[in-house]
């Protein structure tokens, strides 16, 4: 079967690419005293690609590639997307009349891999091997390391992939669930989620080692994350615990799940459809976007305004259950993501956790601008690329 291409071009089936032979990698930059680096970002997301081109901190250009259901039908795993993906960016480059040599380093969204501390990664051969194989579940963020490292092998400019989903700092003791056999993982809004924190320190006039944070980030899924002193000790897992989101449902009571899935009325796909992107609001209203719900609240919809209440009403018990975590020692708690726009969510949240701490909003996400910050900290030796072996 074939898919279409971006602009109705001719149809063409994309097969999940070769690695290449390991080569060595040879920067563009060179070393302290350069005065600009040109490095492109890409961000896999399940529905699209977003690319920026920046120099050095300064965004030249954002495109969003929207990848429709159809065109991504053919592929069985996410991951076997990639040259599809790729040909879709070269078709942007190419309109832009932006050259790929130009660039001295590509920065992807890092996925579901193996627990690890947050940080940037050189994607190597053996990193963009894991990100094929999927060893953490199939995630768009995958993804991110596998086009960086083809992009950069293609111009031997070193890829990175920064802060990603599987970043794990957690204390032994935020792992036990109740359950040996279901310890907690650590699945989150890292990139976003350590670029705010940064951020708020920096406006504090502390590094981020020096302050300790809650932060909440609001979008399709819910992240709570307690960051002491650079590290995000513990958070609830957005794929599986915690707050609903407009698509998630979070934490559900377990007995009653147990006897949902036995039920007979559901597979395994379809249960884990339902909690994963047919939970939370979706459920309740059946709209993902809040913005809808809250236009029905204001016309007077009792339900609308119940769910939305609910949702921050449950975001706010995640962040003070966060503070605990912390010992109550929190200079800031931080609320982003896409739903941190509503200020009747923000509202409410406030409300109920004003009293533990300060709150700082800082809506929608910059995760292009996180990606370039991170391989920036490497490039301009700041910080040393980390090596990610399983
Ligand atoms: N101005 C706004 N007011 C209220 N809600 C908003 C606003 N802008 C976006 N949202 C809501 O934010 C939600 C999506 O958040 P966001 O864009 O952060 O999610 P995402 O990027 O798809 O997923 P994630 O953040 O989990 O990676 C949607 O429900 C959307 O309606
Ligand atoms: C698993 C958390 C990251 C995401 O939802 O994109």
């Amino acid at each position: 079967m074939g898919i279409g291409g971006r602009n109705g071009g001719p149809q063409t089936r994309y097969n999940p690419i070769p690695l290449p032979a390991r080569r060595p990698v040879s920067s563009k930059f060179e070393g302290e005293g350069a005065k600009s680096i040109l490095i492109l970002a890409v961000n896999p997301g399940s529905t699209s690609t977003k690319i920026a081109a920046y120099q050095d901190e300064l965004c030249l250009w954002k495109e969003v590639i929207e990848h429709s259901a159809q065109e991504l039908q053919p592929f069985a795993r996410i991951s076997d997307q990639s040259s599809y993906r790729i040909e879709k960016i070269q078709e942007v480059l190419r309109e832009k009349g932006q050259k790929l040599e130009v660039f001295a380093a590509i920065v992807g969204r890092g996925g579901l891999l193996k627990p690890l501390p947050g940080g940037t990664y050189l994607v190597d051969e053996y990193l963009a091997a894991q990100c094929q194989n999927a060893p953490g579940g199939e995630h768009a963020s995958n993804l991110g390391a596998i086009i960086a490292f083809h992009l950069g092998q293609r111009i031997k400019a070193p890829a990175y992939i920064v802060d990603p989903v599987a970043v794990d700092e957690m204390e032994a003791v935020a792992r036990l669930s109740g359950l040996p056999e279901l310890p907690r993982l650590s699945q989150g809004h890292a990139l976003n989620m350590k670029a705010v924190a940064r951020k708020v320190a920096r406006q504090l006039g502390k590094a981020y080692h020096e302050v300790n944070l809650v932060v909440a980030h609001l979008g399709s899924g819910i992240s709570v994350t307690p960051h002491r002193r650079g590290l995000m000790i513990d958070v609830n897992n957005a794929n599986m615990e915690g707050p609903f989101s407009v698509e998630r449902c979070g934490t559900l009571p377990a007995a009653l799940l147990v006897k949902l899935c036995y039920s007979g009325r559901y597979s395994e796909t379809e249960m884990l459809k339902k909690i994963l992107k047919e939970g939370g609001l979706y459920a309740y209203l059946g709209t993902k976007d809040a913005r809808e719900a809250e236009r029905r609240m204001q016309e007077g919809d009792a339900r609308a305004k119940l769910v939305l209440e609910a949702l921050a009403y449950q975001a706010a018990k995640e962040i003070g259950a966060m503070t605990t975590v912390l010992l109550g020692e929190v200079d800031r708690i931080i609320l982003t993501g896409g739903l941190a726009h509503s200020e009747f969510i923000t509202g409410e949240i406030c409300r109920r956790v004003s009293f533990l701490a300060p709150v700082e909003i800082i809506p929608g996400e910059e995760e292009m601008e996180s990606l370039v910050l991170g391989a920036l900290r490497v490039l301009r030796k700041e910080e040393e690329a980390l090596v990610y072996r399983a």
